[in-house]
């Protein structure tokens, strides 16, 4: 259980928003009995006697942590009043923020939801919670496919008011945050990585706070430095990065860790090794190569890699990526002992994957032009990623090795290819 008392909170919304965090799906009779005349009687100056209301509030709660009917796990329950929450909004709008009917499925925002991650998830998530109840949102045009799969809408995150309007006129509950800039174009422009990544990461932090929203930040492999273990690397270490990517997202875990302690927002983040997807291209990473040499392969027979052969860094096929995000926004809040994560499934090197794709296709013939910016970076991130918390806590476990990854990414990509030359 979790109480947020709003910067001028009134009674009345205080106990209707604590009724349906106590029991979401039948909130408890007395508690919303008692809410509603607190809330009529909050024209007259209700708070001239804050005993009374403290004394009565603790009386409603024992009612319904006793009551048999409850369904909700009445254990251990922490009480966290808060005076104010990050930036001041009217009692008004956290009132509104919280009906009943939210409560049957989430109603999902995803930010940079058309880059390399988005639309996978997306496509996952109205499978499971229907196709309305989640918006895919960015600040490019959607391609048509995307654009008549679902809803979509125009958000940048570094408006706040606009991104606070599209949350509550479409009564959002879920915020998963992938608007970012990567970690090889972060370089190339760190006063825009520096506003997406930071100034753009504190208006979601507050909106998810104001609108007591879960709210999903991934991190990275990127969030470690030349200085952290890297082989293995833990969940808890030291974390020096020496990109604005890595320092941004750092930044993302921390505040997203204090927002939880400090306003009870329900943070949850895993740092994603390398993503590797056939239906979308990947944004301007440093673990970018392990995608192209699959396009590469199918296109030219010749790949060009702009990391050493023995470059060795954690990675993922992006449907392990996309079923651990869905899976630890549903995992039960006792379940999870951290807030940040690591998550992995292979850790390989361009050459070791190479001699995979060629299984494939023989005839690949391959060059190194290494990037120097990329190559320092990757240098100085993990070589193994440690996610035994991840098994341990939640039940995280991927379903693809690196001869399935290759397998699939084949099978796709040869059958789009199959399917161009058709046309
Ligand atoms: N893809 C990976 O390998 C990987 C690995 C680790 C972590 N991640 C994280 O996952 C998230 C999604 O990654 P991705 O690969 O899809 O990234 P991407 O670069 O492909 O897409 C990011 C999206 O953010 C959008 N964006 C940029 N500025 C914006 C703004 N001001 N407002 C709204 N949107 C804006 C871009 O238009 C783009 O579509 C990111 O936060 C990234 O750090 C990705
Ligand atoms: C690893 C990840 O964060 C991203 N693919 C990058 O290389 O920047």
């Amino acid at each position: 259980m979790l109480l947020i008392i709003e910067p001028t909170p009134t009674p009345g919304s205080i106990l209707i928003r604590l009724a349906v965090r106590l029991c979401p799906i039948n909130p408890h009779p007395s508690l919303a009995g008692f809410a509603k005349s607190l809330a009529e009687a909050e024209g007259e100056d209700i708070w001239k006697n804050k005993m009374t209301i403290i004394r009565n509030l603790s009386r409603a709660i024992s009612q319904v942590l006793q009551s048999p009917g409850c369904g909700c796990q009445t254990s251990i329950v922490p009480v966290r009043c808060i005076g104010v929450s990050p930036r001041q909004v009217t009692s008004d709008a956290s009132f509104h923020s919280v009906s009943f009917s939210e409560t049957d499925h989430p109603r999902v925002l995803i930010t940079g939801g058309l880059g390399q991650l988005g639309v996978g998830l997306a496509k996952l998530l109205r499978k499971r919670f229907g196709k309305n109840n989640v918006i895919l949102s960015d600040i490019r045009k959607p391609a048509d496919n995307v654009f008549y799969s679902g809803p979509f809408i125009y958000s940048d995150i570094l408006d706040y008011k606009n991104l606070r309007e599209i949350v509550v006129n479409n009564r959002i509950t879920w915020l998963i945050h992938y608007s970012a800039l990567l970690s090889a174009v972060g370089e190339a422009n760190v006063p825009l990585a520096r506003a997406v990544n930071i100034t753009g990461l504190h208006n979601i932090l507050d909106i998810a706070a104001e609108h007591s929203l879960r709210l999903f930040v991934p991190s990275t492999i990127g969030a470690f430095g030349p200085t952290s273990p890297r082989n293995p690397t833990p969940d808890l270490c030291i974390q020096r990065p020496r990109t604005i990517y890595g320092v941004s997202k750092v930044h993302a875990e921390l505040m997203g860790e204090y927002y939880h302690y400090r306003y009870g927002l329900d943070f949850r983040c895993l740092r994603y090794p390398g993503i590797i997807s056939a239906d979308s291209q990947p944004g301007g990473g440093t673990t970018d190569y392990a995608v192209q040499v699959f396009h590469d392969a199918i296109k030219t027979g010749k790949f060009q890699c702009n990391l050493k052969p023995d470059t060795r860094l954690p990675m993922m096929y992006i449907d392990d990526c996309l079923k651990a995000t869905l899976d630890v926004m549903e995992a039960p809040a006792e379940l999870l002992t951290m807030r940040t994560y690591n998550i992995n499934a292979m850790s390989f090197t361009p050459e070791e994957l190479v001699q995979e794709v060629q299984k494939h296709v023989p005839e690949l013939e391959v060059t190194y032009n290494v990037d120097p910016v990329r190559q320092a970076i990757a240098d100085s991130w993990p070589m193994n990623f440690d996610d035994d918390n991840a098994r341990k806590d939640w039940g995280w476990k991927h379903d693809y090795d690196l001869p399935e990854l290759v397998t699939t990414m084949f099978n796709f990509l040869g059958a789009e290819s199959r399917i161009a030359q058709a046309n």
